[in-house]
């Protein structure tokens, strides 16, 4: 079954078209096509034995995203978000589809490789150094690090790259997320945003296919909100698939397929016909406008 954008223009009652992209605040992006499926999930389970206790949470049930089902596979280049109340399996998921996680029942392929309770660690570690990038809420540099060390070092251990390849990489990939000037600024001399741009910066150095996002936008204004989402965006457009964990629906814009994870299981999935950016200007303006409409609405209440 293909999956191209022409094949979900159409929606169904499953698959709506969540928001039509005419909001004021919305700004189109191009159409692009995917490629073929590079994340299939089978009958996914994960129980966490709680320590100390003859006890288990069960924080994913049976999930599956297969070709020919409701719930298909994810496909190269596609943005997909993840959402849903807390506690619902979203950054268990995430660990499990990144392999920082096995696992307890059920299998999962990335890119043809399956990986199970079987898989070995040393095994997943090279399959994550080499295709999978990682972006957290807390940026996750290490502080003794400058900039440059910090996005140099993946590309170091994986040690496919000479000194001077790496030097002129490095400095690429500040450049592309507007941080030239910001070199040698170790993490505690930058800015939030500046800190998730170097993070960035680090999970592409060694250009994986994947880049797994947990609330990237988490801990940022709406302005460094939007000029994150903005960057995660061009990335994608270039083609890494992106799986992003988000708290912030203004933000499911920018994805293609939005899964909802509740009590473990996947409750509804949203199809975006076509990915959309935020503008900031008129969305900062909207959420004044809703703060004031909220404060008019508090102070009517205790009048
Ligand atoms: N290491 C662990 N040990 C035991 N239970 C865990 C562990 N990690 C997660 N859980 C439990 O698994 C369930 C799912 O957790 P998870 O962190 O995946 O949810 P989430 O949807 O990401 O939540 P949030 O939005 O609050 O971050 C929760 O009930 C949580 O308490």
């Amino acid at each position: 079954m293909s999956h191209l954008k022409e094949d979900v223009e159409e929606p169904t009652e499953q698959n709506r078209i969540k928001r039509p992209p005419t909001l004021p605040y919305y700004v189109p992006t191009p159409v692009k096509p995917f490629g073929p499926p590079v994340v299939t999930v089978r009958n996914v389970g994960k129980a966490y034995n709680i320590r100390g206790r003859d006890d288990t949470v069960v924080a994913l049930k049976n999930i599956s995203l297969d070709e020919n089902s409701e719930f298909y596979s994810i496909h190269q280049g596609e943005f997909i978000m993840i959402r849903g109340p807390s506690g619902g399996g979203k950054t268990t998921m995430l660990n499990i589809l990144g392999t920082i996680d096995k696992p307890t029942s059920g299998q999962v392929y990335l890119f043809d490789r399956k990986i199970d309770s079987e898989s070995t660690d040393s095994e997943l570690a090279q399959l994550r150094l080499e295709s999978i990038g990682f972006v957290f809420q807390t940026f996750n540099l290490l502080a003794t690090l400058s900039a440059f060390e910090n996005v140099e070092l993946p590309m170091t251990i994986l040690g496919k790259l000479t000194k001077k390849q790496r030097r002129k990489r490095t400095l690429d990939l500040l450049k592309s997320v507007g941080l030239q000037d910001r070199i040698m600024h170790l993490p505690s001399e930058l800015s939030g945003g500046e800190q998730q741009r170097v993070t960035i910066a680090r999970a592409l150095s060694n250009t994986p296919s994947l880049l797994l996002l947990d609330e990237p936008t988490g801990d940022l204004d709406t302005s460094n909100t939007i000029q994150i989402m903005d960057l995660i965006m061009e990335i994608n457009l270039q083609g890494t698939t992106c799986i992003m964990v988000t708290h912030n629906p203004d933000l499911e814009c920018y994805a293609d397929r939005i899964f909802y994870l509740q009590d473990g299981t996947i409750k509804k999935q949203i199809i975006n016909t076509r990915q959309t950016k935020l503008n900031e200007v008129k969305y900062s303006k909207y959420l004044n406008l809703k703060d004031e409409l909220l404060q008019r609405e508090q102070e009517e209440e205790t009048e």
